[in-house]
């Protein structure tokens, strides 16, 4: 029999959840062009999903699954070494003694360039699939330093639940978070540019003279509302930096986090550099009235809660 012939495909499907920022501190723009931040994540349940199949021919490709919930005909997402789950593969063939060639198949549902870190997710998905198709045997610690080459947000969405996040962003702390919050997802039909919103900021920063200070940490009043799931008190201390960039890059951002405290959202923020609004619920009820409302205004809204998991594989199947 051929070599061809003896080839075994494999599949292992993994889903790794999109992210919110109940708190983002940004500092001033640093040499490197990048941005020190004091983050509290949030992994929200709404999940991408990447199968890595083997392949006898060598090479990465990628392609989107019709399963896809988010309307691929008005996204624009590369599918060539561009894409972040490209790159993640090729790390992990290049530290992988027995990598073979691989297809992706990306199910998108995390809005695209949303602030809900929808690629990073990708990423993650990524390098643990291809970490088990392969038999790499990489520690959780190896695999969240190959994710922070691929992106300040990969490492967020390997880990998942609730994590305050400092240096870029990849620093993280895992934080206790057992009761959920409740939230709702308004999803804007365009996305924003992550470098322009931190510009934008920079640039409005600069105009009013404001200097500001490198982040020290997380207000301890985020996390001690995070860990008792307790809405009310988390509604007071919501806070991005970034989100007066977003408003200004998109002002119908005002209108969408008014909009929805007026229908009974006990406070609103855009997630990371936005377009995405995440309203805050009282309950699962009440988001799930919420999102209803949204969308008789004519929003895409969803419901959803957090914290749930990060990565993880949920098949692994020989064809
Ligand atoms: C704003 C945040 C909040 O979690 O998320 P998103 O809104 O993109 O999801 C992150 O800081 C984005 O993380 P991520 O999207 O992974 O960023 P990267 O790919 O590493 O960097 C993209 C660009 O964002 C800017 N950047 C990113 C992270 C950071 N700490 N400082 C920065 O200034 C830089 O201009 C960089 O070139
Ligand atoms: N797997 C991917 N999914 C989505 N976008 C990707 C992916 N790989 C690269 N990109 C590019 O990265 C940009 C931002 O991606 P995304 O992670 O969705 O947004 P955000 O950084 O706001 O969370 C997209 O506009 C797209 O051009």
């Amino acid at each position: 029999m051929s070599a061809a012939g003896r080839f075994a495909a494999r599949t292992v499907r993994v889903k790794a959840p999109g992210k919110v920022n109940v708190s983002l501190a940004v500092g001033p723009l640093r040499p490197d062009g990048y941005h020190s931040v004091a983050s509290v994540y949030l992994a929200v349940s709404l999940y991408e999903e990447v199968a890595a199949t083997s392949t006898a021919a060598p090479g990465i490709s990628i392609s989107l699954s019709p399963e896809s919930t988010l309307d691929l005909d008005a996204v624009d997402i590369p599918l060539d070494s561009n894409n972040l789950a490209y790159k993640a593969a090729a790390i992990m063939a290049d530290v992988s003694e027995h990598a073979t060639g691989v297809h992706l198949e990306i199910t998108k549902r995390v809005p695209v360039a949303g602030g809900m870190g929808g690629g990073s997710a990708d990423a993650a998905a990524t390098l643990l699939a291809c970490d088990a198709l392969w038999n790499s045997g990489l520690s959780r610690e190896e695999l969240a330093h190959l994710a922070s080459e691929l992106g300040a947000d990969v490492p967020f969405s390997l880990l998942g639940g609730t994590a305050v996040g400092l240096g870029l962003g990849d620093e993280l702390s895992p934080a206790l978070a057992k009761a959920q919050t409740h939230w709702v997802l308004v999803v804007a039909d365009y996305g924003l540019s992550t470098p322009e919103v931190y510009r934008t900021l920079d640039r409005l920063r600069g105009a009013e003279g404001i200097e500001s200070g490198e982040p020290t940490g997380v207000d301890p009043r985020i996390l001690a509302a995070l860990r008792g799931g307790d809405a009310e008190s988390l509604s007071r201390v919501l806070v991005n930096d970034l989100q007066r960039a977003s408003i200004e890059l998109s002002p119908a951002l005002r209108d969408t986090l008014g909009i929805g405290e007026s229908h009974g959202a006990i406070a609103g923020i855009v997630s990371g550099s936005g377009p995405t609004v995440a309203l805050l619920a009282d309950d699962s009820i009440a988001a799930e009235a919420l999102a209803e409302d949204m969308q008789r205004y004519g929003h895409t809204a969803l419901a959803v809660h957090g914290p749930v998991p990060g990565a993880r594989i949920i098949s692994d199947t020989l064809l």
